[in-house]
């Protein structure tokens, strides 16, 4: 109906249209002209050479500018990058002038995707309070999963066969999320699985759709563009599936009064449950200010955004600890070492791991960091956007007016040559450019420093996982389900990355990293040799 009245106005007055037209053009880019030379009292990054990717470019830029912030402008967007030792200042901005969601947002169009919803809150609440007080079952949950996840993904090898290891991943990390963000039954149903897995793709490719259209006529374009149709069919498929969950939690909950009910005590053993059964669902219904309205269409958008900041996210950090394993398997018998001894002391009649082992698997979290800090999420961390309606001046004496996106170079960001002083490394060490995989454990043997360099510290030194109030809540989450599947996959099999189980160098050389947009990411076709272990 309305496509025919465009076309009919089109068709009848093609003279005032094609006017109307040149004129809108003409508007727009007056603005868009406008909107940059706001920003024009700051240096702008030197000229980008065609060999030159985007890091190397930011690195270049940062060693031009090691103190003072400058622009860099990306194709898709322009950012302003600023000097490490404005980390404090930022993290101090009150959200209504400096936010982190509100960035989200903008980057992936909320308004048509549903992502960064910055009044939906209830995510993170959940994953912050109650998802992570109850840890220890979660921990149980997930060996499960990751043992019927390798079961299906990986099977039985008694020769040395290929492994596909992004879409392995993918589909692992997938399980283990639902297992804990929708439970039994969903988290086996094989649709879920891959539709939370493609809703992130679908999102990106609607992200890319809407963005070919100016701001002012996106609201005009949305309702035909196919990408935005896809996710508003996602968002049905995800409600309808979480339809009879949500009525039955609110009809028990509206039942005994319980929405506000608080987990038991801290446990420490798998039989001892905190919240019984209870799963994300649960938890975000309980964060709703008023829990016996809540739709499933709006715990499936939530749920949405949590599987969005998730699933790919692990997945990527899971791939890349595969294969610096995979390159250097030599560092396995060290690794199932430390694994097996821990099983071997606690002698659980299940021979499962509780969440007081974890602490205890020392290398392994070292090994996880490591991979983490030579493979971050992106080139650009702590990312935020000025939302304050006068901007922000920095205490170094720049501007930033509304609508700035502003961020920091990641310390390790891929082929940084120059990684900040900041960053803690012991002398006696390999140098930060080598990868060394008992860097953090090393470090956590000197007096005092125990609890420190963990894989989910977040501090001024490292910021993989932001720092501050926007600190990633589901990071303890990920690091449990990053290092489960790792246990299996080292228990289970021997890896490489040759076809007899080789490590890198000579003729078989360590997957590449791909750099798109300000995201990094492993080769999601990259394969390496697995067989089942042998000693
Ligand atoms: C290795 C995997 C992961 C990495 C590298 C990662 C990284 C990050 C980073 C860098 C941020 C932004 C922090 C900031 O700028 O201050 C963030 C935020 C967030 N992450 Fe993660 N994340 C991972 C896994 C997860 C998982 C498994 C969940 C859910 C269970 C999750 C949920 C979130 C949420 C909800 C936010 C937004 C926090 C807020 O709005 O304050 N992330 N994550």
């Amino acid at each position: 109906m309305i496509e025919a009245t465009y076309l009919d106005v089109l068709t009848r007055y093609p003279v005032a249209t094609l006017a109307a037209g040149a004129l809108l053009i003409l508007l727009i880019r007056r603005l868009s002209q406008e909107n940059s030379n706001k920003l024009s009292s700051l240096p702008t990054a030197p000229a980008k050479t065609p060999e030159q990717t985007s890091t190397e470019w930011l690195m270049e830029s940062k060693l031009k500018f090691p103190d003072t912030p400058f622009v860099l402008p990306l194709d898709v967007e322009t950012w302003v990058i600023l000097p490490h030792s404005l980390l404090n200042e930022v993290k101090a901005f009150p959200s209504d002038k400096v936010n982190f969601m509100r960035l989200n947002y903008e980057r992936m169009q909320g308004r048509y995707t549903g992502i960064g919803q910055y009044d939906h809150d209830e995510g993170v609440a959940a994953i912050r309070n109650d998802l992570t007080r109850n840890i220890a079952r979660v921990i149980s949950d997930l060996q499960d999963e990751a043992s019927f996840a390798l079961d299906k993904q990986v099977g039985d090898r008694p020769e040395w066969k290929e492994m596909w290891v992004y879409g392995d991943v993918l589909q692992t990390v997938s399980r283990l999320s639902a297992r804990t963000f929708v439970g039994y039954p969903l988290c086996r149903d094989e649709e879920w699985i891959n539709k939370t897995i493609n809703l992130t793709t679908d999102t990106l490719e609607g992200v890319n759709a809407i963005k070919k259209y100016h701001p002012w006529i996106r609201d005009i374009a949305a309702p035909f563009i196919p990408e935005l149709r896809r996710i508003k069919e996602n968002q049905k498929f995800i409600a309808n599936k979480l339809r009879s969950q949500v009525t039955s939690i609110i009809a028990a909950a509206k039942e005994s009064g319980d929405f506000q009910k608080k987990p038991a005590g801290e446990d420490v053993s798998n039989e001892e449950v905190t919240d019984e059964n209870h799963n994300l669902v649960h938890w975000v219904i309980k964060n709703f200010k008023d829990p016996e309205k809540v739709t499933a269409e709006e715990v499936g958008l939530v749920e949405i955004g949590v599987a969005f900041a998730a699933i790919h996210t692990t997945s990527m950090a899971l791939s890349f600890a595969i294969f610096d394993l995979a390159a250097r398997p030599e560092y396995i018998p060290e690794l199932r070492k430390e694994i097996e001894g821990v099983i071997a002391e606690e002698n659980y009649p299940d021979r499962k791991l509780r969440k007081t082992s974890m602490p205890k698997l020392k290398k392994l979290d070292s090994f996880v960091k490591e991979s983490q800090r030579w493979n971050p999420p992106g080139m650009i961390n702590m990312g935020r956007l000025v939302t304050a309606k006068q901007g922000v001046t920095l205490s170094t004496g720049q501007h930033l007016p509304k609508g700035t996106f502003l961020g920091f170079g990641a310390p390790f960001a891929h082929g940084n040559k120059d990684p900040p002083k900041t960053v803690v490394t012991a002398k006696s060490q390999p140098p930060l450019s080598e990868f060394y995989p008992w860097r953090f454990s090393d470090l956590r043997t000197q007096a005092g420093q125990e609890t420190l360099h963990l894989h989910v510290s977040s501090d001024n030194n490292d910021t993989s996982f932001g720092v501050g109030r926007n600190a990633c809540p589901g990071r303890f989450f990920a690091s449990n389900e990053i290092k489960t599947v790792l246990i299996e996959l080292i228990k289970r099999y021997d890896i490489g990355i040759g076809p007899q189980g080789q490590g890198a160098g000579g003729e078989f050389s360590k997957p590449e990293m791909l750099e798109f947009d300000t995201f990094y990411a492993p080769d999601p076709y990259a394969k390496i040799y697995v067989r089942n272990r042998q000693v």
